[in-house]
């Protein structure tokens, strides 16, 4: 198991400059990377990462993207006069050259290369590379957008050819499009090792098997700010129309913001209700993520509103996928104060550190909804977690460009904020909050004769008298059970150290869940708001346990619980229960993930309920998503006889990545149901589990 994370960086890459007056280019300055940078070391990030060299990108390693003749044409740039910068700049749109920057952009394609031969060999877990010149723009034969070369282009046709990796997925959440990496993909997969679609005709039976077969490819997301293509680049084909090309149709995957002022909200709606649910069908083995910070509050490019912090939920949310191999190359990002807070958001969740709690998410906008919908039914033809979208109707969807484009409306004119008055408008926003570790990551509450996990640490049970005495009144049967008081008292115990965060998370084997559920949930201290309760199986719930909103009980099982729904008691009830891996993961992704951010609980307990059925690899999945909550705070319960679980729960809690599901097969049509219909009747109460504008008022 690897562990560790890279962080490249040289100073080398801050030595070039734009030399003439370009109102377009003015922004991409040298201080954007050494702010970064000092800030991860006055962090003490950056001391805790593993520092890896950086290096010059070589001509083959360039070619594997970009012309020969383009290659040969920068290289001449170091020997060119000031004249002559300008005039080869002209013929690219919003770009520089400078004496120096083909050796950086050799420097900043090479740490890509380092970045990924880090993690590929394993001598770290993951790694973020801190460059520049940004490369999602540039394409095979032009620079474009600040680039020059495309880092993570170039690394993922890298990982491919030197190791083999079959799967790429790349998450672009720079606030600009990188049409350089959708043409560079956009007919991947090439050739015969296509994403097969391969047609079986049984005239017998009549049954048509459409069979997805997902061989080599490369899967590209990215959203970006567009309005209706009046945003830079101004190209039709960043729509959410752009699905990718013949064999690579649905390998692309575009969502245009098409109003500013997102906030985290509208990113987090997007990654559970398109990009996670795509990308664990898609299992990659291999993540890069073209880490642009424009996308943050404060940025003159994005305006946008979301907070630093969310980017430590978008890392830790990728980081379930691949065994935890992602790779973070920095695009963009010009607001010098959001820009090193993200930096250090992101790299701080690669180390592994307790996630912030993301305060008063309310739902996403209109504007993003439209765009979500829109996407999802464009995409839903290769996608069967998104098989089931409903389409959108005219009503509810102004494609506007569309109407643009024919003239139907008038567009009204784009209040376009001179530099100047951008800069007024000065945005404000909280530093992110500090998050400390706790000095005992995982506690074990356990029968004397199950062994500790390593990295765990055994909470010895005892009989806490103030506990007890508390306890005695509810639970009188077990008032008798000495051993049984033993452990409710250690949980509580427990519970509250948690809350000191003298303690990060715990697991227990416990003669019964429920009850061990029931006296943890009715002994937590006042000042603990809220709980969520996820329970995995079959088992009754005393629903009143949900009283006043304090806690939220969300139970995944096979019977349909006779139990009325309601805002805080939720059953997602899965025909073949919870061993059915893709119906399992799009109840966690399309309803868990959603309501649990907006619940935004101080406290998580997990019950695996008796002879749950649910396998190995989706409780790690599961255990490790919860971790987005309540800064990691988790109580794991699970039954006596379960000491199988221990171990592999216990790795979660500590940090390992959870292991890779098996490319999902489509989830099953009444499951998928159960959970659309779930979500729909859901939405009103909780407003991140919407998708579709019409229900925006
Ligand atoms: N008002 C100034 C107009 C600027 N128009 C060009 C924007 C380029 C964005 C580059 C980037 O941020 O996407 C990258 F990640 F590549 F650096
Ligand atoms: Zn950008």
């Amino acid at each position: 198991m690897a562990h560790g994370t890279a962080l490249i960086y040289d100073e080398e890459m801050t030595k070039y400059k734009l030399l003439w007056v370009d109102p377009a280019c003015k922004i991409e300055v040298p201080e954007r990377l050494s702010v970064s940078y000092e800030a991860l070391v006055r962090n003490g990030l950056a001391d805790r990462c593993v520092s890896i060299p950086v290096r010059e990108a070589t001509d083959a390693e360039i070619l594997l993207v970009h012309s020969d003749e383009y290659l040969e044409a920068v290289k001449k740039t170091p020997y060119m006069t000031l004249e002559d910068l300008k005039e080869f700049t002209l013929q690219f749109g919003d770009v520089y050259f400078h004496p120096n920057i083909y050796r950086c952009a050799k420097l900043a394609a090479g740490s890509a290369l380092q970045l990924v031969d880090s993690v590929m060999m394993e001598r770290v877990r993951n790694g973020m590379a801190l460059v520049r010149p940004p490369g999602h723009h540039s394409m095979r034969s032009a620079a474009s957008g600040f680039c020059v070369f495309n880092n993570v282009a170039i690394a993922a046709r890298y990982a491919k050819q030197k190791y083999g990796v079959k799967r790429v997925l790349i998450v672009d959440w720079d606030i600009h499009h990188g049409q350089g990496v959708q043409y560079c993909f956009e007919d991947d997969p090439r050739g015969v090792f296509g994403k097969g679609r391969i047609i079986f005709g049984c005239l017998k039976c009549n049954i048509l098997v459409f069979v997805l077969f997902i061989f080599n490819s490369v899967l590209y997301f990215s959203w970006h700010r567009y309005e209706h293509q009046k945003f830079w680049p101004q190209l039709r084909e960043s729509d959410y129309d752009s699905v990718g090309k013949e064999k690579g149709a649905g390998f692309n995957i575009n969502l245009p913001w098409n109003q500013v002022g997102m906030e985290n909200s509208d990113y987090l709606s997007v990654f559970c209700h398109v990009l996670l649910p795509v990308a664990y069908e898609f299992c990659p083995d291999l993540v890069l993520v073209c880490a642009g910070f424009d996308s943050a509050i404060g940025d003159p490019e994005g305006e946008m509103c979301a907070t630093p912090d969310i980017f430590a939920h978008l890392t830790h949310l990728l980081m379930n996928l691949a065994g935890g191999r992602l790779c973070a190359v920095l695009e963009g990002g010009y607001n010098l104060t959001s820009l090193p807070q993200s930096v250090c958001q992101t790299v701080q969740t690669l180390l592994g550190d307790p996630l912030p709690q993301l305060a008063n998410l309310s739902g996403p906008c209109r504007s993003a909804l439209e765009s979500l919908q829109c996407l999802r039914s464009a995409q839903k033809q290769y996608w069967g977690s998104l098989k089931h979208t409903a389409s959108p109707t005219a009503a509810n969807i102004s494609t506007k460009r569309i109407r643009i484009a024919e003239g139907e409306v008038e567009e009204e004119e784009k209040t376009e904020l001179g530099e100047e008055e951008k800069n007024s408008e000065e945005k404000v926003w909280h530093e992110p909050p500090k998050r400390p570790c706790p000095p005992i990551r995982a506690a074990s509450v356990l029968p004397d004769d199950v062994a500790c996990p390593d990295g765990c640490k055994r909470i010895t049970k005892d009989i806490h008298p103030l506990v007890v005495s508390r306890l005695k009144d509810h639970l009188v049967q077990e008032a008798e059970d000495g051993d049984a008081l033993a452990t409710f008292s250690t949980l509580v115990s427990l519970v509250q150290k948690m809350e000191k965060n003298e303690v990060g998370s715990g697991l227990a084997l416990v003669g019964d869940v429920i009850k061990a559920m029931m006296c943890v949930v009715q002994h937590v201290s006042p000042d603990l708001n809220r709980v969520l309760v996820v329970c995995v199986g079959n088992g009754k719930i005393p629903s009143h346990i949900s009283r006043d909103g304090k806690v939220l009980v969300l139970q995944i099982s096979s019977d349909a619980s006779e139990e009325q729904q309601s805002k805080h008691y939720i059953s997602v009830c899965l025909q073949k229960g919870c061993c059915n891996t893709s119906g399992f993961m799009q109840a966690v992704l399309g309803l868990l993930l959603p309501v649990g951010y907006e619940y935004n609980p101080d406290l998580v307990v997990l019950v695996r309920m008796p002879d749950s059925g649910v396998c190995d690899v989706v409780w790690k999945q599961l255990t490790g998503l919860l971790q987005s909550f309540a800064k990691g705070h988790t109580l794991v319960l699970m039954q006596e006889k379960e000491n199988s679980c221990v171990g592999p729960t216990a790795s979660i809690l500590l940090g390992d990545p959870a292991p890779p599901l098996e490319t999902l097969q489509a989830p099953d049509r009444e499951d998928v149901d159960a959970v659309e219909r779930l979500r729909r009747r859901l939405q009103a109460d909780w407003k991140l589990l919407q998708t579709t504008s019409e229900y925006t008022s």
